[in-house]
């Protein structure tokens, strides 16, 4: 759609070969591209005309916006598949079509009137996977996802901080990333930012190597809604922290939003300076907690539906009843169940759940695993070096060993994406949220993967009990 475009020249035409549609959701058009510098060089030579090819869409597809988001691993994606005008998930469609709130909000910001505002929001680094639509409300949740709707809804207006803390696996990051997604559909030219800590830290820390602190500063000052995800990561990390002190106070001061998640509540967190603990109960602090059964069940239900997976409701039941510590295990074991079922071509019953679950060896919840393990695992189960793992070899080979790594680092460990992709030799979060997909997914075509996978997690599990008896 932009070849029309008399700026577009051949060098720039070979950028936009290398750009992966994904979809659209909340107003925005998705993008991949393998490198900082496609994404560059989209955002500064193509946007006024992706934008104005957008505004032609049909209107019920209701894109304003795009996103680039950077993942080095589209390089072996297959692009055929994939090739065809982008869908809008259902889900999306109902999110696009809430009704406006009257919090005054929009009129307040000056922006979210202009008709090319949107544009601002191409850097949210919001995850198109996790809105307020696929987030099970429970009582373990109820509070903080009520307290995330009325901040969505009316941004520094309802609680300013808001702090998320509970354990890992537990929704934190969701509701986050379900809170810029809202903003952004109810005003559409607010300006979101996601971060981890992690990222964060990297980013502050590049800034001042490359005597970048005006564009570090920008980068999260000249935002509306700030979320910062598992906080605790700054942790005795002082220069962060004081730089994210006066992020935090600018931001503040300016009637801007910040959300925080963290493991701990703030009078909890050690190594924090007090003004810093202090600036965090502002607001309003509240948890989540593990889920009861019901919403386990629940929680595996909406899954097995966005997944498009027939599995029974009484399979469902046993499975949660099993797994009840951590929201991303249940995930995991959905994806074991059904992987299984589909490579045996058989139904998802009783039988064939009892059968995968024995398979699958349970640790206790002190029984913690540590990455290092798993990646020792991986090399030596390929017959690799753990070099190989951590290192940049693209053969397919080391690739597909290296992307199993990174998705039982996922599963086994509480490691958020930006601290695997640290320890695998510094990549992107989001080349391990494409490792991890890519390889649930194999799961459910490929036997050997489903093997390789089920074993090494066995074998890991095996020694770590061996280690702790
Ligand atoms: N209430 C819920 N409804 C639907 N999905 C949920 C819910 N709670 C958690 N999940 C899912 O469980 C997985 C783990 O959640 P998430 O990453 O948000 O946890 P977290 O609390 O941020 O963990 P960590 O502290 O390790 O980063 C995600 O796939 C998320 O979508």
């Amino acid at each position: 759609m932009l070849s029309t475009d008399e700026r577009i020249t051949p060098q720039l035409k070979g950028f936009l070969g290398l750009v992966v549609p994904k979809g659209i959701l909340g107003g925005s058009f998705y993008l991949e591209v393998p490198n900082d510098f496609t994404r560059d060089m989209l955002e500064q030579r193509v946007r006024p005309s992706l934008l104005s090819a957008l505004g032609t869409l049909d209107d019920a597809l209701a894109v304003s916006n795009f996103s680039v988001v950077v993942n080095p691993d589209i390089d072996d994606y297959d692009r055929s598949t994939d090739s065809s005008a982008p869908v809008v998930a259902p889900a999306a469609r109902d999110e696009l079509t809430q009704p406006a709130v009257t919090s005054g909000y929009a009129e307040s910001i000056p922006h979210a009137q202009e008709t090319v505002g949107p544009a601002r929001n191409n850097d949210t680094r919001l995850n198109p996977k996790y809105s307020f639509d696929n987030f099970v409300i429970g009582g373990s949740n109820r509070f903080a996802h009520a307290a995330a709707v009325a901040v969505a809804e009316a941004p520094a207006k309802a609680y300013n901080p808001l702090f998320i803390y509970g354990d890992s696996g537990l929704g934190k990051t969701h509701l986050l990333h379900a809170i810029g997604h809202y903003a952004i559909s109810l005003y559409p030219g607010v300006r979101v930012r996601y971060v981890s800590s992690e990222e964060f830290t990297n980013d502050f820390i590049n800034s001042i190597a490359n005597n970048r602190g005006a564009a570090f500063h920008s980068r999260y000052r000249d935002i509306d809604l700030l979320l910062i995800d598992d906080i605790q990561f700054l942790q005795g990390k002082a220069e962060t922290q004081e730089a994210f002190f006066h992020t935090f106070n600018t931001l503040h001061d300016h009637n801007k939003q910040v959300v925080i998640t963290s493991d701990l509540p703030p009078k909890h967190l050690t190594g924090f300076e007090d003004r810093m603990r202090t600036r965090f109960e502002w607001g309003l602090i509240t948890d989540v907690q593990t889920p009861d059964l019901e919403t386990r069940i629940a929680i595996l239900r909406k899954k097995a539906q966005s997944e498009r997976l027939r599995v029974p409701d009484d399979i469902l039941e046993f499975m949660a009843s099993k797994v009840s510590s951590n929201v991303r295990e249940l995930e995991g074991t959905l994806i074991r169940v059904t992987a299984f079922a589909s490579l045996n071509r058989t139904p998802v019953d009783m039988q064939l759940v009892q059968t995968v679950l024995k398979d699958l060896i349970t640790l206790d919840d002190d029984n913690v695993i540590a990455p290092v393990d798993i990646i020792n695992h991986t090399a030596e189960y390929f017959k690799l070096s753990v070099d190989d793992l951590y290192g940049s070899s693209r053969s397919q080979a080391i690739a597909t060993a290296r992307q199993i790594a990174m998705y039982l680092c996922r599963e086994m460990t509480s490691l958020s994406l930006p601290k695997i992709g640290q320890l695998f030799g510094g990549r992107d979060h989001t080349t391990v949220m494409y490792a991890n997909n890519k390889i649930g997914k194999l799961m459910t075509e490929k036997r050997s993967i489903y093997n390789q996978v089920t074993e090494i997690s066995n074998r890991i599990k095996h020694n770590q009990r061996y280690k702790s008896a």
